[in-house]
Order: C-alpha cells, then sequence, then structure tokens
C-alpha cells in the first residue's frame, strides 16, 4: 500500500437545478479529500444523500467536479477511461446477448479481437464462478448471477481501480453474503484497488481496510480496519470480538452522522 492509487483532493461538487424558472444549488460535496492505496479497499458509508455516489461518479469521470483534484493510477480524470471499472447495483446487461458476450463487447470496445477476445472473456466468467453459464442471456441468469457477470465485465479490460456502487444491495442476504466472500477471494487474487460504495454497516466492515463515513457533502470520519487479510470465513469473522468492536465504532460514526444531520 505505498502508492495511492486514487487521490481525492479537495473536491467540491455543486448541482444546479432548474425548479419553476429558478436556479437551485445542491451542494453535494464540499471539500471532500481522501486516498486510496494500491490494492486497498476502502468502503464510503453514510446518511442518503451525503455524496457516495458523486463521489464514485466523478472517480469514474462521468461527473466532473466544481473544485479540486481527481487523480487515479497517476493520472488526472477526465472522462471515462479503461483505468477505471464500474459496477452499479444492476449488472444492466446487455439483454440480446448472452453472459459471455455482454464481457467480450466490452473488451472489443478496447480493440481486443479473435481468439484473445474469446479466451478472455471465459477467463473471467471463470473467475466468477460462471463458466458453465457462459451461453445464458440475462433473463436466464439469477440477481447475483448476473452481478457476477457485472463484476467479471468490469475486471476484464483490467481496470486499475473497481469502483462499485452498492453492487450487492439489490441482493437477497445470502446471496449478498456469497459475494462478498467471492469479492474478497477475487481481490486477494487480482490485488485491484477497489472503492466500494455501500449502504449496509456490516458489509462497509468485512470488505474495507478503511471506511471513510461520509455526512453532509463532507468525511466525517475515516476509520482503519484492523481484521486479518485474508478474512477467511465471513461467518467466523462477523461472530469474532474484533468485527464487533470495529462495528461499533463504525456505528457511532454514523450516529453521529446523522444525527448532526437532523
Ligand atoms: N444529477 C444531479 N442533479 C442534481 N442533484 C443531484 C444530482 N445527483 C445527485 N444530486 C444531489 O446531490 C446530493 C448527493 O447525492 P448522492 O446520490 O451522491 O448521495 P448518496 O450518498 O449516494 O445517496 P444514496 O445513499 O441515497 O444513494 C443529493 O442531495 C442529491 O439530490
Amino acid at each position: 500500500m505505498s502508492t495511492n492509487q486514487v487521490s481525492f483532493t479537495d473536491v467540491s461538487k455543486v448541482f444546479a437545478l432548474r425548479v419553476d424558472n429558478q436556479v437551485q444549488k445542491i451542494s453535494a460535496l464540499k471539500s471532500v479529500s481522501f486516498e486510496v492505496g494500491q490494492s486497498e479497499i476502502v468502503t464510503l458509508i453514510g446518511p442518503s444523500g451525503c455524496g457516495k455516489t458523486t463521489a464514485l461518479r466523478i472517480l469514474m469521470g462521468l461527473e466532473t467536479a466544481s473544485r479540486g483534484n481527481v487523480m487515479v493510477a497517476g493520472k488526472m480524470v477526465k472522462g471515462c477511461g479503461y483505468d477505471r471499472g464500474l459496477v452499479f447495483q444492476h449488472a444492466e446487461l446487455l439483454p440480446w446477448l448472452t453472459a459471455l458476450q455482454n464481457i467480450m463487447f466490452g473488451l472489443e470496445l478496447k480493440g481486443m479481437r479473435g481468439a484473445e477476445l474469446k479466451d478472455t472473456a471465459m477467463r473471467y466468467l471463470d473467475l466468477v464462478g460462471l463458466k458453465d453459464a457462459a451461453n445464458r442471456r440475462p433473463y436466464q441468469l439469477s440477481g447475483g448471477m448476473k452481478q457476477r457477470v457485472g463484476i467479471a465485465r468490469a475486471l476484464a479490460i483490467d481496470p486499475e481501480v473497481l469502483l462499485m456502487d452498492e453492487p450487492f444491495g439489490a441482493l437477497d442476504a445470502q446471496t449478498r453474503e456469497s459475494l462478498q466472500g467471492e469479492l474478497l477471494e477475487i481481490q486477494a487474487r487480482t490485488k485491484k484497488t477497489i472503492v466500494f460504495v455501500t449502504h449496509d454497516l456490516d458489509e462497509a466492515v468485512l470488505l474495507a481496510d478503511r471506511i471513510i463515513v461520509m455526512r453532509g457533502g463532507s468525511v466525517q470520519e475515516i476509520i482503519k480496519v484492523d481484521l486479518p487479510r485474508p478474512r477467511g470465513d465471513l461467518g467466523t469473522l462477523r461472530g469474532s470480538k474484533e468485527f464487533a468492536e470495529t462495528r461499533y465504532v463504525v456505528w457511532k460514526a454514523l450516529h453521529n452522522a446523522n444525527e448532526q444531520r437532523h
């Protein structure tokens, strides 16, 4: 974790909304700064509307910052790029393509052709445990399987940083838990740097090296998670004293964030 893969420095974002012929300004981010080290997993958590998705969208290049600097892998972010992969809450796969073709599509856009194209897509499908479902179309996949394809699609372009916006938020508790474990295993193998937005306190702790607690467009607190890596069996981890202690620290920070909001 010596070099920073992400530097978000003094970033502010103001949205201008036109309501009844009047322009209303919404300050979504106010001088937000944080860094993410190489191979680090950082989770962003905080009350609804505190700016988590806006921060992620700026990192992805889908929004521009009104002020401040955003660097990924040593380069200033100017629009989308293959150095970043995004996974949404809903995988948003192309419905007329198979799981394999959905992954190939992104690789083709990147310029990959021929045997390498199919082999690479298959390798990433295998990484998320879906080799046998390669020829299924999205409607033939469960919610969890679709999210796995979404993760494979983002990883296949070999980004420096994986940006994940509540990727497991729409899944049932059991599928969510197994995907959390799978994500940790994949990260241990690929060593990707991950910025992960979640509403779920347990998820924030289970996955992260550090947790950024946000409030009203600002960083309220950054909490280091000292749980060992690899995290091993997440069920056992959840039952540990260390997990409970960290969870309480984050709960308190969130509680403060909520109180100061009201
Ligand atoms: N395109 C936009 N135009 C105007 N306002 C926006 C836009 N996108 C976000 N906002 C506003 O910016 C603020 C932060 O929104 P954001 O979606 O980043 O919050 P969030 O923490 O991700 O919320 P949630 O947890 O509910 O998804 C909110 O007040 C929201 O209404």
